[in-house]
């Protein structure tokens, strides 16, 4: 499995994948900064009038609901039915579930078009599972294990894949469970570092066909530059900045010999 991550990191490199978001206001510019530093291409874009066409010039879609409004579902569903009638994968970051109805009403919508790959952290997949938890805003009160029979069941229901992330990130396909023990507490300290997550397994689902592998390369790639970047950070500003040169800096080696997964 290191081995096909290494690969599929260094295909992401040469293949610069096209990412289109249709994301929150908080952290459109961390997510683009990311992508970029990555080796990845950004794109926002959420008016009706382009959504349509955007989509199909891109190699995958995230929907982010953090800061959702009326017009934005709207783009959002026409977006991710566009990516289903292309064959193109397409990533939902549930932010926030359960903390309002609306927030519910839309991520329902959404779940009924089937996403390839579902990130969120474990309040947001336990409220998606519908297992019946309080939520409070976007930062999970859960711990990632506490959410992975939830993440079984609802990649079964949904027929996608599905991540919890946390002090351990887990990627569950079906009855297939990798654990990912790399990154660093201080990372929760910046805001959106979720929604880069979700955009970063955008971007590798842009390039590699099997999305339980790239939903895990992503992961084991933002883990282990969280890490490494927030070593050498005194807090959450010095790291949102590591962040970016370290992902840009990030060999396919480090990432074997830092890479803690399991099965
Ligand atoms: N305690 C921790 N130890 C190690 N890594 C962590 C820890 N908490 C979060 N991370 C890492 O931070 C990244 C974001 O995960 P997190 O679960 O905090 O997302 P989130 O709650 O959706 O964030 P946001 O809503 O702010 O975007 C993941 O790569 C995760 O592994
Ligand atoms: C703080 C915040 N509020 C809505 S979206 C967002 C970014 C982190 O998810
Ligand atoms: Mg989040």
């Amino acid at each position: 499995m290191k081995e096909s991550i290494s690969h599929c990191f260094e295909t992401l490199k040469e293949k610069s994948p096209l990412v289109q978001s249709i994301t929150n206001f908080v952290v459109m510019n961390n997510t683009a900064n990311a992508l970029l530093s990555l080796g990845a291409s950004p794109i926002m874009a959420h008016a009706k009038s382009e959504v349509l066409d955007m989509v199909g010039i891109v190699n995958a879609l995230v929907i982010n609901i953090g800061t959702l409004d009326e017009y934005w579902v709207e783009s959002m569903l026409l977006a991710a039915q566009r990516a289903n009638d292309l064959g193109k994968p397409w990533v939902l970051d549930p932010v926030g579930a359960g903390a309002t109805p609306y927030r519910n009403e839309t991520i329902g919508k959404l779940l009924a078009l089937k996403p390839s790959v579902i990130r969120g952290n474990a309040s947001e997949i336990l409220s998606l599972a519908q297992v019946n938890i309080k939520s409070r805003g976007v930062d999970s009160i859960h711990d990632s294990g506490e959410a992975v029979q939830a993440a079984i069941n609802l990649s079964k229901e949904v027929g996608c894949i599905v991540c919890v992330s946390g002090a351990k990130d887990f990627i569950v396909g079906g009855e297939r469970v990798v654990s990912l023990d790399n990154g660093h507490p201080m990372m929760a300290k910046v805001t959106g570092m979720g929604c880069t997550a979700s955009a970063i397994v955008g971007a590798f689902s842009g390039v590699e066909k099997d999305l339980f592998l790239a939903t895990t390369a992503a992961m084991a790639v933002l883990g282990v530059a969280g890490e490494i970047a927030a070593e050498k950070s005194d807090g959450p500003g010095t790291l949102q900045l590591h962040l970016y040169d370290t992902l840009y800096n990030l060999t396919s080696g480090e990432l074997m010999k830092r890479m803690k997964v399991e099965f």
